[in-house]
């Protein structure tokens, strides 16, 4: 089944603001607060599902259609049909509802249930009562209404030991509802609802269907972007519900939602609706994140300009240790990539075994030796920025020339990028209670250190585990800041970008890069790409930030997996696989001439 992320075009350029559960929820009572029905907001929720599933289905047979080269206009031929799998929250109350309105507007419908006893199915009782305390719930209400109208339905379990009845009693439907867990979504899903989840996922992969989740896809958590055991629907698409959700953008998110479009349903520009949120603590509704899936535009070159104009990239790595055959590589895709961004000079400081094959892959640097500790820190008096720990080494010499270029480059007010090695040597300085991570706070505050771990050096740092970061990652990434001070990315899919200094802070999560990126490398590409970003001081102070190489770099990622090729006539796509740390500095430098920025 094809997916539909080229068909839609629902994407813009602008930041999206994101939100935890607990704060979808605070929002939702700041609606009620205001006398609104909550069952009306699920009423509503659900028609404007049903409209925007409708679109979907006419998306899906036009794509349909054109693959199968008949370019005549969509023409509706078929019945059509839809499977909606709900559990017994509200979410499968927007479920029922979903099937509801489906089913009036003549579509077949099968509602899958999971979770439901019999005597759930007995609706003698539709109408409000008096008597508050027995008053039917909201998922209730929809099931009834649904039910009313003579939806059809199926108990998952009762079909649970005869598979081949269930292969018979369910719909061959063109789309699968996934209305199981929302945001309540509060443990892994076991026994029946792990069931229930493997045999969706199963059933829109043999049909070639198009798998749709109300608000988020049952498994996910909306807060945090985690999936238990990998178990979740995998949708096509996800109808997200009143807010954005965080985590529908990190960690598993992305390859769990799909394409996300949003039913925001409160209007939120309305003034009483900010007085309502206003009494449930204002600070508490901002979001928690800003989802980014473009860069700003840079101001142009002035004529009048010269190499000096755009600032001197030292970078400080490629060490050899032990006698091994050691990290040049690092230093070379570090430099390499901030040059792509237009930084007018590059002087790279290596073990000086590296410094003949920096000279030819990179004739454009400088060089000059790691461990010539005078001749370094005389460099990093002029230079505009530093970016060390690529390949540096983790022994007790390299620890002790990390230390001191840190403090020359304090000494001498100059912007930081630390990656990889330099890293190790903060999280083993952290446990020696050494004075450079008071001194490094303090001066983050007013200068900018840009601190660029994966999940394994973040956990180094923070002296947890890996799982523990994994688990909710933008706890980390605070975690590190306040520790450390300074502007921080957690690299991995949906990278976290924190920046702050006295007085604010901002939080960012990275909505462009992809899979092909996880090789070796990458991270020294996005190193150099923000330093020679940070160097450049002719650009406005907002393009010179941690947020805007991360953009950047995960811009120049897709950007060389979604090209093609040519070759004896033949059109090659090149993709993911496959794709090296060594082809991005070309793409850096595509992207920045394009005009996908904001
Ligand atoms: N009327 C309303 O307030 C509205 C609610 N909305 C919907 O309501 C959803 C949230 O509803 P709920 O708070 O009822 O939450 P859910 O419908 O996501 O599910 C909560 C229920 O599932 C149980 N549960 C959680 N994890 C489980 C697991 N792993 N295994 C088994 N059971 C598990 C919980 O204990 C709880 O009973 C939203 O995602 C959205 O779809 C929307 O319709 C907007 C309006
Ligand atoms: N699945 C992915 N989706 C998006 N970006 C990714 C993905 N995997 C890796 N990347 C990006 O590639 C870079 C890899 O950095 P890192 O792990 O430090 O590599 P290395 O240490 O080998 O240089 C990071 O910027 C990361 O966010």
């Amino acid at each position: 089944m094809p997916k539909l992320s080229n068909l839609l075009n629902e994407k813009t350029n602008l930041p999206v603001a994101l939100y935890s559960s607990e704060q979808v929820y605070a929002m939702e009572q700041a609606w009620f607060a205001q006398g609104h029905d909550s069952f009306g907001l699920m009423k509503q929720a659900a028609w404007q599902m049903a409209q925007q599933i409708e679109q979907l289905y006419a998306r899906k047979c036009l794509h349909t259609n054109v693959s199968n080269n008949n370019q005549s206009n969509y023409v509706e031929t078929q019945e059509r049909r839809v499977s909606v799998w709900v559990g017994n929250g509200n979410n499968g109350g927007d479920g029922w509802l979903v099937a509801y309105y489906l089913q009036q507007a003549g579509w077949r419908v099968q509602v899958i249930t999971v979770g439901f006893a019999h005597c759930d199915f007995e609706i003698n009782d539709v109408t409000e009562t008096a008597d508050v305390s027995s008053a039917p719930t909201d998922a209730i209400k929809a099931l009834k209404i649904a039910l009313s109208a003579d939806c059809n339905y199926q108990r998952f379990e009762d079909h649970l030991n005869e598979l081949n009845n269930y292969r018979k009693a369910s719909l061959q439907a063109d789309i699968y509802i996934d209305a199981l867990f929302g945001i309540g979504l509060n443990r892994a899903p076991e026994g029946i609802y792990k069931q229930a989840i493997h045999a969706f996922n199963q059933s829109v992969r043999q049909k070639y269907a198009l798998a749709v989740a109300v608000d988020v896809p049952s498994g996910l958590v909306a807060s945090t972007g985690e999936v238990f055991d990998q178990i979740a629907i995998l949708a096509d698409v996800t109808l997200c519900l009143i807010a954005r959700k965080f985590g529908l953008h990190t960690k598993d998110g992305a390859d769990y939602s799909g394409e996300v479009l949003d039913i925001p349903l409160i209007p939120y520009e309305t003034v009483s609706y900010r007085q309502s949120c206003q009494s449930q603590d204002m600070n508490k509704l901002a979001p928690v994140a800003m989802l980014l899936t473009a860069a700003h535009s840079f101001n142009a070159r002035r004529q009048n300009s010269y190499k000096g104009s755009y600032g001197h990239v030292l970078v400080i790595g490629g060490n050899r240790v032990n006698g091994s055959q050691g990290m040049g590589g690092a230093a070379i895709l570090s430099a390499s990539s901030a040059m792509a961004t237009g930084t007018g000079k590059i002087t790279v400081a290596c073990h000086d075994a590296f410094h003949g094959a920096i000279l030819t892959s990179l004739p454009d640097a400088m060089t000059i030796d790691l461990h010539d500790v005078e001749g370094v820190k005389h460099l990093i008096e002029s230079a505009s920025i530093i970016a060390i720990g690529m390949g540096l080494g983790r022994d007790e010499k390299a620890k002790a020339i990390f230390i001191s270029y840190v403090e020359a480059a304090m000494a001498n007010e100059k912007p930081m990028v630390i990656d990889a090695d330099g890293l190790y040597h903060l999280a083993s300085l952290q446990a020696d209670n050494h004075n450079l991570i008071s001194e490094l706070r303090e001066y983050s505050m007013e200068h900018q250190v840009c601190l660029t771990p994966h999940s394994g050096e973040a956990a180094n740092l923070l002296n947890k585990k890996i799982s523990e970061v994994e688990r909710d990652r933008l706890a980390a990434i605070k975690q590190c800041a306040e520790t450390y001070g300074g502007d921080w990315v957690l690299k991995g899919a949906g990278s976290l970008v924190l920046e702050q200094r006295s007085g604010w802070k901002n939080i960012y999560v990275c909505g462009v890069g992809n899979a092909g990126m996880a090789t070796a490398g990458m991270g020294d590409v996005l190193s150099g790409v923000t330093a020679g970003l940070l160097a450049q001081q002719d650009l406005e102070a907002e393009m010179r930030s941690l947020h805007q190489a991360v953009v950047i770099h995960g811009l120049a990622g897709d950007t060389l997996v979604n090209q093609t090729s040519s070759c004896d006539k033949r059109t090659l796509l090149v993709g993911q696989r496959g794709l090296q740390a060594q082809d991005m500095p070309a793409a850096v430098r595509h992207v920045m001439q394009l005009g996908i920025f904001t």
